[in-house]
């Protein structure tokens, strides 16, 4: 029946309900679980799914179980057991870095070994697409559907979901308007809507490109701290701003808003990942100990806004030879890559320096 959410509807109210602290139903081949947020788990809520009966663990991706020394049977992902006497700041000590180096995690941390980490897997994905830190409580359910039926969470079947989590859902188009701009009085702005209720991405067309031809292109991640704040961490708001300003030099142009803050993993986990760089970290180790990847963007997202605006080729402003690589995967020709460097300061030319390093940014 249409009236009944799809799945990509129900991922949706997993992501949101898992950002509220409430625990959802995954189902699957190799059975059924509860599970919940580290990060937005409350007291009560632990006791509640501890009375379940079953051994919770918590589910942590390779990178944090890294850190914690806890073996990572599964691979890309660790089982790690909760011990009797754990609490609730047990649970968040073990997600979130903050107190690793202050109060390091008493161990050894014991890790589940053989069985399904297919749903662990699962709920880490759901976590991390919340942007919050991915971890999980997971707790073993006799019967999912039952205990969905009589509690009302959200059930989420792998199999139907499985299909869904790593394709990037279509952005539909919903609107642009003229926009004058400081740099170019004949700005447009688009929106564009992704139908699996994630964030909205923009599109600011600077001039009437020619379709024919390659457009300069910039894809700018969003960066609260650098584009509005002016912060001297990092290098965005000056690129923002020399992308815009070139293309209105130029008279024509596409610049790419996309709403992957901190490369992907959210503004409180980016402000995380700052506060271990206080500490001494880098911004890759960082991220790692929080547990992420160096960066989690899906780049392909540019790819289809630029050719849902009509565009096959593009002269593409970066640094970072990774978004060359998948702009060409995905479709779209790099004629030329134009260099951007601009906003340099004694506060990011570290962070610049690890860019080169250790993701190839171009010098
Ligand atoms: N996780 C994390 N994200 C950061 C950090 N500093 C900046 N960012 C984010 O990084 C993104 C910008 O990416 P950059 O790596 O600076 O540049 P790029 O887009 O990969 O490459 P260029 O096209 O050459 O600019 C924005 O989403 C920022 O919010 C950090 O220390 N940690
Ligand atoms: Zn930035």
């Amino acid at each position: 029946m249409s009236l009944l959410p799809d799945i990509s509807e129900l991922l949706s109210r997993a992501r949101a309900d898992m950002r509220m602290g409430l625990p959802v139903v995954l189902v699957g081949a190799s059975g059924a679980v509860l599970a919940a947020a580290a990060e937005t788990l409350g007291a009560e809520r632990l006791a509640d799914l501890r009375a379940l009966g079953a051994a919770p663990v918590i589910a942590i991706t390779a990178r944090r179980a890294e850190t914690l020394k806890a073996r990572a049977y599964d691979g890309d992902l660790a089982r790690v057991r909760l011990p009797a006497e754990a609490d609730l700041a047990w649970v968040t000590a073990l997600a979130d870095p903050e107190d690793d180096l202050r109060s390091p995690m008493k161990g050894p941390l014991q890790t589940d070994r053989g069985g399904a980490a297919d749903l662990h897997r699962l709920a880490i994905l759901l976590a991390k697409s919340a942007r919050l830190l991915p971890a999980a409580v997971i707790v073993p359910l006799e019967d999912g559907r039952k205990t969905a039926a009589d509690t009302g969470l959200t059930l989420i079947d792998h199999a139907d979901a499985a299909p869904h989590l790593l394709e990037r859902s279509l952005l539909r188009p919903v609107v642009h308007a003229r926009l004058p701009l400081e740099v170019s009085e004949a700005g447009r702005l688009h929106i564009y809507r992704p139908d699996d209720g994630s964030e909205e991405h923009y599109a600011i067309e600077i001039g009437r490109p020619d379709r024919a031809q390659p457009v300069l292109a910039r894809l700018h991640s969003a960066c609260f701290t650098g584009d509005l704040l002016g912060s001297l961490k990092c290098d965005c708001g000056p690129q923002l701003r020399a992308a815009l300003g070139q293309m209105g030099e130029e008279g024509a142009g596409i610049l790419l808003y996309l709403n992957q803050e901190g490369r992907g993993i959210g503004l409180a986990n980016k402000m995380r990942a700052y506060s271990l760089q206080d500490q001494g970290f880098d911004t890759v180790e960082a991220n790692h100990r929080l547990g992420f990847e160096d960066d989690e963007r899906d780049f392909r997202l540019g790819a289809d806004l630029l050719q849902s605006l009509g565009f096959a080729s593009v002269r593409l402003l970066t640094n970072n030879p990774a978004k060359i690589a998948m702009m060409e995967k995905n479709g779209i020709a790099v004629a030329e890559r134009v260099p951007l460097k601009v906003g340099e300061t004694a506060h990011n030319r570290a962070y610049l320096a690890t860019k080169a390093a250790k993701s190839g940014h171009m010098l």
